[in-house]
Parts: structure tokens; C-alpha cells; sequence
């Protein structure tokens, strides 16, 4: 449902993508891994219609993202795709329940619906005691999970997670992946991970390597690993 085909991109000159290619099916959690600066962040953007490319091509279905105008390209990422970044941004003037609530009530739903779903996804996240703070008040940890409590809350057809447990400890950054990697899988999102650490990609349906704005070669699955490790002698 997700394509990227020969995307180049450079960013004031510097190159981030070489020339990717990779396809994302719906429903499948993909994690792309790699070392800092080898593109991650910018292929993110690219998939999401965040950035435009430089050249290639990205389809959504069968939407050309790589050739809609700058507007429709917005419209088309508020309607479909969920972001999540490394530092959480929140509405410093919104409570907790606000910000997850605000892009329910963008997208048309009720005051009572956004805000009942609000509060179940904080519950999710294990925030809901935040409802009512201003993330002035909050600490990073909460901030990040109520930043995931909202890019999950309308639903998205895809989210795209960019190195989201950067601000978390380790025992919270397990419990944020699995949330946001069994929410994709109950409610047959499409999640694109971008991660540092190899070891996270175990959660995920399918793991590809960037280095250097290029993807190497595929890397095998979290399921193929396990089959090959078990299968060679020690
Ligand atoms: N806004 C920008 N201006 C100039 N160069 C940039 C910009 N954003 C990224 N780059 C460069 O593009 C390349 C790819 O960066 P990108 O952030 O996509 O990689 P990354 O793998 O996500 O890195 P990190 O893990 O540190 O977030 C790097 O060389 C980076 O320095």
C-alpha cells in the first residue's frame, strides 16, 4: 500500500537517499534500522509526504504522492498517516486530553466521542492520570506517550514512528513499542519504524538496513533469524 521507488533526496546539497526502494504492505510493521545520519529520518518524510523527493517515486495505493502539489500532499498526510518523532511536540497551551483529542475534532468527530477516545488512548498508554496537565508539568517519558496516544488516537491508515522511545528508559521504551506495535496489528494500521537499536526491530514484521542513503540488502526477518539460528550448530 506504501511504495517507494528510486527515491533520491538531498537536503541543501547533502544526499540522504540514494536511489531506496521498498514497498510496505498494508498492515505490516516494518522497521527500518541504521546508523545516525544514514537516511531514516528522511525516508520517513518522504513515504509520509512530509518531504518532497528529488527524484523516484512514492505511491500510497494508488495515489502518486511524489507529483501531488504541496496542499494536496498535506491533505492526503492528515487523512492517512500518524506521526510519531523522536521529541515529543504537544500543544503546550492543551491538557493531555486535548492534544490526543485535537485531531478527532479536526477530523469532524464530536466534543464527547474525541474526548471519551481521548482518555482511553492516555489509558492505553498508561498516562491517563496526565488527562488534565499541560505537558509543561509533565516529564518527557509522559509527553512521548501521550504524543503516541495521538498519532494512534484518529486511526490513521499508516504511522510512521521515527526513533519514538529516543526519550524513554529502557523498560518504557519495551512498553511503547508493544503498544504501538500490537495497536497497528488490531487495528490492521501499517507501521513504519525507524529505529537505532537492531535489537528493537524484533517487534516487527520485516526489518530493512539503511546505510548511506542506500538499502543494501534485506535483511532477514525477526521469524527467518530465529529459523536460521536455530538451525545452525553452535
Ligand atoms: N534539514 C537538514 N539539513 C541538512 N542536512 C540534513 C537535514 N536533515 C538531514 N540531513 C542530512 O541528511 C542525511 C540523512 O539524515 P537523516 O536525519 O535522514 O538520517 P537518520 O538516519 O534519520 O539520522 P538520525 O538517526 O540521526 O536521526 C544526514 O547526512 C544528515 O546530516
Amino acid at each position: 500500500m506504501l511504495r517507494a521507488c528510486g527515491v533520491v533526496k538531498s537536503h541543501d546539497g547533502t544526499p540522504a537517499l540514494r536511489g531506496v526502494s521498498l514497498g510496505v504492505r498494508q498492515g505490516e510493521v516494518l522497521a527500518v534500522t541504521g546508523p545516525r545520519g544514514s537516511g531514516k529520518t528522511t525516508l520517513l518524510g518522504c513515504l509520509g509526504g512530509l518531504l518532497p523527493v528529488d527524484d523516484g517515486e512514492v505511491w500510497f495505493d494508488d495515489i502518486p504522492v511524489h507529483s501531488l502539489p504541496r496542499a494536496a500532499r498535506e491533505r492526503l498526510r492528515l487523512e492517512n498517516f500518524g506521526w510519531v518523532g523522536s521529541e515529543p511536540q504537544l500543544l503546550p497551551e492543551l491538557t493531555a486530553r486535548e492534544n490526543v483529542a485535537l485531531p478527532l475534532l479536526l477530523a469532524g468527530a464530536g466534543h464527547r466521542a474525541a474526548t471519551t477516545a481521548a482518555y482511553e488512548w492516555l489509558e492505553r498508554l498508561d498516562v491517563a492520570d496526565c488527562a488534565r496537565s499541560r505537558p509543561a508539568e509533565l516529564i518527557q517519558s509522559q509527553r512521548q506517550r501521550i504524543a503516541v496516544a495521538r498519532a494512534l488516537a484518529p486511526q490513521p491508515r499508516v504511522v510512521l514512528a521515527d526513533d519514538p522511545t529516543a526519550p524513554l528508559h529502557r523498560e518504557a521504551q519495551e512498553q511503547v513499542l508493544r503498544i504501538l506495535t500490537t495497536a497497528a496489528r488490531s487495528h490492521d494500521l501499517t507501521l513504519v519504524l525507524a529505529l537505532h537499536e537492531p535489537e528493537q526491530a524484533k517487534h516487527a514484521d520485516r526489518v530493512v538496513a539503511l546505510l548511506d542513503g542506500h538499502l543494501p540488502a534485506p535483511v532477514a526477518t525477526p521469524v527467518a533469524a530465529a529459523v536460521t539460528a536455530a538451525a545452525t550448530p553452535a
